[in-house]
């Protein structure tokens, strides 16, 4: 197992710290298909470390995470007249999001390579999860998040499982920036998805879909921030396909907020990605306007043959407010811009209705509590009678 850079192919060795080539380009995790257990996809006993022979590490800091539903969502097949359709429930994992995914095996290798200390820059849920790994390994977490753009229930979570909080006045991107510097200077590890061990779990969501489905669906849909998700996903169908477990691919479709769309519109403009400046969105988790890992997830939606599509605000509270009402899924607002990306794709008849969609529901609804408790408006308390509750049922 190495590391190669995605731009140049440069090999570098699993052992050395880095996270990007010499040439600027962005690294992946190159597995050897040759010792993987290809004989493993039974469906049964679905969780993460279930597929450690396909992993790069061999310690494990685990708070079993991974083997999450996939919800099948009849009344959403039926309402919009899907063929199938599902959603893989992220938020079902330790701390509520994939990212825990990311984090067992990324902190894992913080240990195996030595690192006592570990670093990210976040909009919520990457802070929340490292700081759970990291108190589970016994290391110390720094997370940079930005000042008041984050959700309540991450904040409280990064803070409780005892993360050094560091507000920073600016948004991710300029976090990241820091973090990056960090990592260079002063000796701590960086888990944000520009390492790519953390795709390396992050991966999994794909195998455990084939797992459960015992098919591959024909497409994924995933919401995009920093564009490590998508990539990770994409990485680990293809490492399927290169191993002889699966001989078909799944489209994969991008789904970015309006405010915050960098890739959504190089794609439909036909242009050259470009940052965007001032990226806003109700959905902080995915308030990023230069993401990261563009072009890997670039390559992953062109060579799956899918698309990057974008979606308002209002189409995302909407499908947040459709997934709970219809299906009992409460999902925080980045997570229902995959199907609030559906629902845009199939009205404007750019995506096929006989075929199967896979939606990544990305992060727990209670995560975010404050965009459902705001935009209600509970009604006058009543007297603690049977009249008075007679009343509220006429
Ligand atoms: C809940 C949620 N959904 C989606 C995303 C987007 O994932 P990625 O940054 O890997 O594109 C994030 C983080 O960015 C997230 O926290
Ligand atoms: N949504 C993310 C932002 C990107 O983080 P990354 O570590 O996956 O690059 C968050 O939760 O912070």
């Amino acid at each position: 197992m190495v590391l190669r850079c995605i731009k140049c192919g440069r090999i570098y060795p699993e052992d050395e710290i880095r996270y990007r080539c010499d040439c600027g380009g962005l690294l992946e995790v190159v597995i050897d298909l040759d010792k993987v257990d290809t004989k493993i996809f039974d469906g049964k006993n679905i969780t993460l470390w279930k597929y450690e022979s396909w992993l790069p590490v061999k310690k494990r800091v685990s708070l079993n995470e991974g083997g999450t539903p996939l919800y099948r969502l009849e009344n959403l097949e039926e309402e919009l007249e899907v063929r199938e359709l599902y959603a893989k429930n992220e938020g079902a994992n330790p701390t509520g999001s994939f990212k825990d995914r990311g984090m067992t095996v990324g902190v894992s290798k913080a240990l195996e390579l030595g690192m006592d200390k570990v670093i990210c820059a976040s909009t919520g849920n990457t802070s929340a999860s490292l700081a759970a790994y990291a108190a589970k390994a016994g290391i110390k977490a720094y997370v940079l998040v930005p000042s008041g753009k984050i959700a309540l229930g991450k904040l409280a979570q990064a803070i409780i499982y005892g993360a050094q909080v560091v507000p920073v006045n600016g948004n991710f991107d300029d976090a990241l920036r820091v973090v990056v510097e960090a990592s260079r200077e002063l000796g701590v590890y960086m888990l944000n998805s520009i390492n790519p061990f953390r795709l390396e779990g992050q991966k999994t969501i794909a195998y455990e879909i084939y797992d459960q489905l015992q098919r591959v669906p024909d497409n994924v849909v995933v919401p995009v921030g920093n564009a490590g998700n998508i990539s990770a996903i994409w990485k680990g169908f293809k490492e399927l396909y290169e191993a002889g477990v699966i001989n078909e691919l799944p489209r994969m479709i991008g789904i970015q907020a309006e405010g915050a769309s960098p890739l959504a519109k190089a794609w439909k403009e036909g242009r050259e990605f470009k940052p965007e400046e001032k990226p806003e969105t109700v959905a902080t988790a995915i308030r990023i306007g230069n993401p990261a890992n563009w072009p890997k997830a670039w390559n992953a939606v062109k060579e799956s043959g899918g698309l990057f599509e974008s979606v308002t605000d209002e189409e995302i509270l909407e499908a947040q407010r459709i997934l709970a009402s219809k299906e009992g899924l409460f999902v925080e607002p980045a997570s229902a811009a995959s199907l609030a990306g559906l629902i845009k794709l199939l009205r404007e008849g750019a995506i096929d209705r006989s075929e199967s969609y896979v939606l990544i529901t990305t992060g727990h609804g209670l995560k975010d509590p404050n965009i459902v408790v705001n935009n209600f408006k509970l009604p006058e308390p009543i007297e603690p009678t049977l009249e008075a509750f007679r009343r509220v049922m006429e």
